[in-house]
């Protein structure tokens, strides 16, 4: 035994005797079982329950259809993001997966689109969801011949990544049958969509990821002028292809704005990726580990301002800007060499078209010796970022084909600094309207 048994409790008798009536009641009660309530009352509590929980299914439901009448994107997606399967409680998330069920089978093709499409936007990745909308698109899309409804049906299911292959082959089928109606940004859309799930389109072929020609030209005939034209740019290069510097193009305050703005709605993305290019058999590889932050807030005036001003320095309509995107870099991060044109097999060229051209802004300053700099290795050029100040190039040359001599990398940042840039994107398009469609970047 390598335990001792415990001593004995020993009481006084006194207090024995005053001890022992509790202890015979307490003994006594502790084997009594709850007292049981009346039946009556249990089941009428659990027919009001049910009867609540039936209530609110009928205003679910008739919620939904009016959303769904009325097209109304904002209350559609109020609905499925304070039911939907990341809501707080559970049951809100199967009185939904409930109401669909009992709904689907009644929706028309453009309904139906529509909901898809919805379901993309809030994010709802839930499988029993898109299980049944599948199922009832696969049926809606044998009859229906309407490109819109079509699109959006294959735009949700691609979003989330649901690649039923039954599915995505029928839509094909009945877009093949109403090309003739389509507009040109549905059958982007559409093939987009396709690409994304691994099935392209064989109606639309492969995407162009060239730039119209006279658009490029223009874009180059602009660069090569601007020097001339404006005092305030600077040429760091001309030949063979021209490298511009702009120093003090965005004061500061918008600098430290747009900074703000990404901090404040916690638009940080820790970007760790190895990214590789194709281009005619030829594979560019680089390497990232900075941070990026996508800015969608059209409205915000420091985002106006920069938007307006990109435009007008390359004469560009303010359409072919993508969302502007902010690069930070801590002690060590860096981006390696790379050129800023798509994938020649990235299913964005179908949306988005190509990038013909890079405006690069430093929002913060790193000093000489600390790093940080953007190094343009074909042409010898070395940029030190000072906050405010941009550099421009063009992705394409002047017949519009991707450019390999604007190949760039940003160098890795050392000491304690935060480098801070923004990348403004031109291409060579008109961008999506960001109120039909959010497109993941
Ligand atoms: O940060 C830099 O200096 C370059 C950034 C860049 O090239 C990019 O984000 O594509
Ligand atoms: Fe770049």
């Amino acid at each position: 035994r390598l335990f001792l048994p415990p001593p004995s409790a020993t009481v006084p008798d006194v207090v024995a005797e005053r001890l022992e009536p509790i202890q015979r009641k307490a003994a006594a009660t502790a084997t009594q079982a709850p007292p049981e309530p009346p039946q009556e009352m249990l089941v009428e509590v659990e027919e009001d329950l049910e009867n609540a929980a039936q209530d609110y299914l009928v205003d679910l439901k008739q919620e939904i259809n009016d959303a769904l009448r009325d097209r109304n994107e904002t209350s559609m997606v109020t609905i499925l993001n304070h039911y939907g399967p990341r809501s707080e409680d559970a049951w809100l998330a199967s009185l939904l997966m409930q109401a669909l069920r009992d709904l689907l089978p009644g929706m028309f093709g453009a309904e139906l689109g529509f909901l898809v499409m919805t379901m993309a936007y809030s994010e709802i990745r839930a499988a029993p969801v898109w299980h049944a909308l599948a199922d009832a698109a696969v049926e809606a899309a044998l009859l229906e011949t309407h490109p819109r409804t079509i699109t959006e049906m294959a735009f949700g299911f691609a979003w989330v990544q649901w690649q039923q292959p039954d599915l995505f082959a029928l839509l094909q089928v009945a877009m093949s049958s109403c090309t003739k109606t389509a507009t040109d940004e549905q059958k982007r859309v559409f093939a987009w969509a396709c690409t994304r799930v691994g099935q392209p389109a064989k109606t639309f072929g492969k995407p162009s990821f060239k730039v119209e020609k006279d658009i490029a030209s223009k874009l180059w005939d602009r660069f090569k002028g601007l020097p001339s034209r404006a005092k305030e740019v600077k040429a760091l290069k001309m030949d063979p292809v021209p490298l511009l510097m702009m120093p003090e193009a965005v004061p500061v305050m918008h600098c430290d704005a747009l900074v703000k703005l990404a901090n404040d709605q916690n638009l940080w993305v820790q970007s760790s990726e190895l990214m590789a290019t194709h281009l005619g058999g030829e594979m560019f590889v680089s390497a990232r580990n900075s941070s990026t932050a996508v800015l969608s807030w059209h409205s915000n005036p420091s985002v106006k301002a920069v938007r307006s001003w990109a435009a007008q320095t390359l004469d560009v309509p303010e359409s072919f800007i993508a969302p502007l995107q902010l690069v930070r870099y801590t002690e060590g991060q860096q981006i390696g060499s790379h050129m800023d044109w798509h994938d020649e097999r990235d299913a964005g060229l179908w949306v988005f078209g190509q990038r013909m051209a890079t405006m690069l802004v430093y929002l913060s300053t790193v000093p000489k010796g600390s790093g940080g700099e953007t190094h343009f290795g074909s042409l010898g050029v070395s940029v030190q970022p000072q906050k405010g100040s941009a550099i421009l190039w063009p992705n394409v040359n002047d017949i519009g084909s991707p450019e390999k001599r604007t190949i760039h990398s940003g160098r890795p940042v050392e000491g304690k600094k935060v480098k801070y840039a923004m990348n403004i994107w031109i291409y060579g398009r008109k961008q999506p309207d960001d109120s039909w469609i959010r497109w993941p970047r």
